[in-house]
């Protein structure tokens, strides 16, 4: 489907929407028993669902923000570190981090990004000490992801398939995390303190969560039971983690193998990444983020990341069409598509008539939007299948700005893929994500030099499904050093 035509489909304005679609979702892959298909649908994708836009604005913005790049700040130069236990660096546990000599380590690749991420930002969200209480949960989620595909044909557990059984209990202890954090914000918000003091300091849990939560316990007395409210909870858990994180590993990959590239970036990101060094005592170095500039003057990084996104995020939208409608595809896409598209009209050609680029849908449809698809189509990129992190640069005529790129004026043309889906459905974490990825990857590029530690070299590790970003299919070894002394 042409980039116009999803647009168009898309639309807020749209008759179209994803309800069912919802339901059917949180049945099989939550395992909510129906209970969100079944519950008064006005309230869902009323006020809870309008809580969730808020993940898209200030103040959440600010604040969450702020927890994020503080932790990072605190934790990139412990990305692995011989001098902090595994106990509370959940990342290097998972990497199985090699120390071979001082500020040179070896570790597994994506789980030691997959999961840093994860601790970079669950905070923000959903506070210290839900990931002090459940500091296993994001293994949990990527246990369970591992085998989304299943879930979602709506496999039972049960089925002797490798890993489905261990994916479902994962998603259990998920649930009944989630269900425990909900009644300990309730009971806060009531001014009850638990007796363990497990759930002492909620101060920090985020302005939406809370939200949420209060909406929620509002619903959830109209409902026979509270399956609704744990699902909805895990699926914003799982929406956190099953796309930045993955991109900040794909982008690093192709950085890291592009010697040229990744001097340009770190060129382009470093008046940004103020370093204190500490030589003789590298634990007191320190770094700060200069977050509004990270996000206004890295150009390059912006389009190595969007390139990354271009390359793995596979996302489609699902719809049902409530009312019939007509889209239509516009002139551009269509002679893209069908380069031949002219027809013949007094002795020389013109391109088809807009009825020719019409579509009829109607109502009880079922449309699909594959962005994924074209994102890999040739008729609109050069050489798809390769990592190009230059290629969405434009030249940018009327700014005044200026790159360290030796062309002078360059921005990024973030139009050209919605790698974050687009009308109603459209990522609420858009904002958070985008500060995410370049914030962490540009701190890992100034701090880390890493080069893969096996002979295979940068030979790419394939793809392996997931419920979100494609995942590398097998491990990959890198070897680490610390660039700050
Ligand atoms: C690079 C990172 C990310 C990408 C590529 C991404 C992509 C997407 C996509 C494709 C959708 C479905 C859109 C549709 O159906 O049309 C979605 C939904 C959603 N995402 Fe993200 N996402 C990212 C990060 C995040 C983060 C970090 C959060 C949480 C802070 C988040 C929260 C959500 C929510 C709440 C929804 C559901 C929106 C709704 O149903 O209205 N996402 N995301």
């Amino acid at each position: 489907m042409s980039p116009s035509l999803a647009k168009e489909v898309l639309a807020v304005q749209a008759p179209v929407n994803n309800h069912d679609m919802v339901g059917h979702f949180m049945r099989n892959v939550w395992d909510d028993k129906g209970a969100m298909g079944d519950m008064d649908q006005t309230i869902l994708w009323g006020k809870i669902h309008r809580a969730m836009y808020q993940l898209n604005r200030e103040p959440f913005l600010s604040q969450a923000g702020k927890i994020m790049t503080d932790n990072i700040e605190r934790a990139v130069l412990s990305l692995v570190s011989s001098r902090e236990t595994g106990s509370n660096l959940k990342w290097q546990e998972r990497a199985h981090v090699v120390v071979h000599g001082p500020n040179e380590y070896e570790a597994s690749f994506f789980p030691l990004i997959r999961h840093f991420v994860a601790d970079m930002v669950l905070p923000s969200l959903f506070g210290t000490d839900f990931i002090k209480n459940y500091p296993d949960i994001a293994t949990d989620l990527f246990a369970f992801d591992a085998n989304f595909h299943l879930f979602l044909m709506g496999l039972p557990p049960w089925i002797p398939l490798s890993g489905l059984r261990e994916s479902a209990a994962a998603r259990d202890r998920v649930k009944s995390a989630m269900e425990d954090f909900h009644n300990a914000l309730v009971a806060a918000s009531r001014g009850e303190r638990t007796t363990d003091g497990r759930w002492d300091n909620l101060d920090d849990v985020s302005s939406v969560v809370k939200n949420r939560v209060n909406l929620w316990e509002e619903a959830v007395s109209e409902l026979s039971n509270k399956e609704a409210c744990i699902a909805s909870h895990a699926f914003l858990l799982w929406v956190t983690l099953i796309n930045a994180n993955v991109i900040v590993f794909w982008l690093l990959f192709h950085v890291y193998q592009d010697s040229s590239l990744l001097a340009a970036i770190r060129e382009e990101v470093s008046p940004f990444v103020h370093i204190r060094e500490s030589p003789g005592s590298p634990e007191r170095s320190t770094i700060t983020l200069d977050s509004p500039e990270i996000r206004a003057q890295t150009p390059l990084l912006q389009s190595a990341f969007l390139e990354t996104m271009r390359l793995y995020t596979q996302s489609n939208s699902f719809k049902n069409v409530q009312a019939d409608f007509v889209v239509s595809e516009s002139e551009i896409d269509q002679n893209i598509r069908e380069p031949n598209s002219f027809v013949p009209k007094g002795g020389s050609k013109v391109p088809v008539s807009q009825s020719q680029r019409t579509y009829q849908l109607q109502q009880g449809d079922m449309i699909c939007v594959p962005f994924g698809l074209h994102q890999s189509d040739s008729r609109y990129w050069n050489h798809p299948e390769n990592f190009d992190g230059r290629r969405f640069i434009i030249q940018q005529q009327d700014s005044a700005r200026r790159t360290s790129l030796s062309n002078g004026r360059v921005s990024v043309d973030s139009t050209r893929i919605s790698p974050w889906g687009s009308g109603a459905s459209i990522c609420k974490g858009q904002k958070l994500s985008y500060r995410e990825v370049l914030e962490i990857a540009g701190a890992i590029l100034l701090c880390w030099d890493i080069e893969p530690a096996g002979a295979a070299g940068w030979s790419h590790p394939g793809l392996a499904k997931a419920g979100g970003t494609a995942i590398p299919k097998r491990d990959f070894r890198i070897r680490l050093l610390r660039r700050v002394p």
